[in-house]
């Protein structure tokens, strides 16, 4: 695949869009930005600042920028266009991807769950649809910092299904490290039980740093995961290994006592200060969260396998009372939850 000629439309310019997206555009990809509101507004106005916990901190200027939130714009010229909005919005972008996209264009999800490119095959027939894993945290800037910032604040490799020849290398840029896999679904499955996680940052308020230094929370997540892993085993999947641990030691690992947890998730535990998790974005800005893609998900396993899920169920419910009261984050403490 030639690299420089590649058109690549990002459809969701928020964190991962625009974190993904300014990688590409800071490497000389040819990158469209499709989003909305008050990003396109601040990335026409001051540009973006794309930054990460390496020490990168570099500058795309607004004239250098192709952002509009207009779908026919963005799309209709894409060779490859990333899927980057959240899991209730994917029916929607797949509908402007059918109106809009060509049909040899290649769509990639970057999200999170383990359904959304199943959605984007079902309405995207004439397109080539490959799933995506994205391991890291991006922080947004606060309203009013200028330019809009996005931050990665924890490591890791995005992960893509194989089948396109040069997809990685055409993606894969400085600052964002890319693997073809040809185990997507486990890999899917596996990034979904470090998910789990995203609703106990949302429920406590507290950053994933604090948040897992604290072994309350750690054993609510490792039930949480005892639980997914007794359903997946029933349904008869395997979760890949992503991390430097077999799936299946996590909950082990996760209720060892503070200084031991410390020291042996060092790697685990490289994360910025400021990373929360996507589901506390949702809550903080009053958006429907994504709780139905991801504890939902292993809900639904857990009731055809017939595998009981009660902490599962218990932290789906206290996220959509918080998702419902749209107060923000509720900050319970893990007696709470
Ligand atoms: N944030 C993170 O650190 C991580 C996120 N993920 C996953 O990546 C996916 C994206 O998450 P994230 O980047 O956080 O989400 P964001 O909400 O930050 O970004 C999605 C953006 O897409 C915009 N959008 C939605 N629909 C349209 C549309 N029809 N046209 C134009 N723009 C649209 C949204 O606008 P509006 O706000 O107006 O709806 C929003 O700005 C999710 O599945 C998430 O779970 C995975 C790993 C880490
Ligand atoms: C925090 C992270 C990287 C892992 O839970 C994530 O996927 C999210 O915020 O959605």
């Amino acid at each position: 695949m030639a690299r420089q000629e590649k058109t690549i439309a990002v459809a969701g310019a928020g964190s991962i869009g625009c974190y993904v997206g300014g990688c590409l555009a800071l490497a000389g990809r040819k990158v469209n930005f499709l989003g909305r509101g008050r990003i396109v507004e601040a990335m026409r106005r001051d540009g973006l600042r794309v930054s990460d916990l390496d020490g990168r901190d570099r500058r795309i200027d607004p004239e250098a920028l192709a952002v509009t939130d207009d779908p026919a714009m963005a799309l209709r010229n894409a060779d490859i266009v990333l899927v980057t909005v959240k899991s209730g919005a994917t029916e929607e972008m797949a509908a402007l991807l059918a109106a809009h996209a060509r049909p040899d264009t290649i769509v990639v999800s970057l999200q999170n769950g383990v359904g959304n490119a199943d959605k984007l095959r079902a309405k995207l027939p004439a397109q080539r649809v490959l799933a995506g894993m994205v391991p890291f945290n991006v922080v947004q800037s606060p309203d009013g910092e200028a330019p809009f910032r996005v931050h990665r604040a924890s490591e890791g490799k995005i992960m893509v299904e194989e089948g396109v020849d040069g997809l990685a290398g055409l993606l894969g840029v400085e600052g964002l490290g890319v693997e073809a896999r040809s185990d997507m679904k486990a890999v899917q499955w596996s990034k979904l039980l470090m998910n789990l996680n995203n609703a106990l940052v949302a429920l406590s308020g507290l950053p994933l740093t604090r948040e897992l230094a604290d072994r309350r929370w750690r054993r609510i997540l490792a039930g949480q995961i005892d639980e997914a892993l007794a359903a997946m085993k029933a349904a008869g999947m395997e979760p890949a290994r992503i991390t430097g641990l077999p799936p299946s030691l996590l909950p082990k690992l996760l209720r060892l006592p503070d200084w031991l947890f410390g020291l042996l998730a060092r790697r685990m535990l490289a994360i910025d200060p400021e990373a929360r998790s996507s589901m506390w974005d949702d809550l903080e800005r009053r958006r429907p969260t994504e709780i139905d893609d991801l504890q939902g998900a292993v809900l639904s396993l857990a009731k055809q396998t017939g595998t009981p899920a009660p902490t599962i169920e218990r932290v789906a419910a206290l996220v959509r009372q918080a998702e419902s009261e749209k107060r923000g984050p509720p900050g319970l403490t893990p007696e709470k939850v």
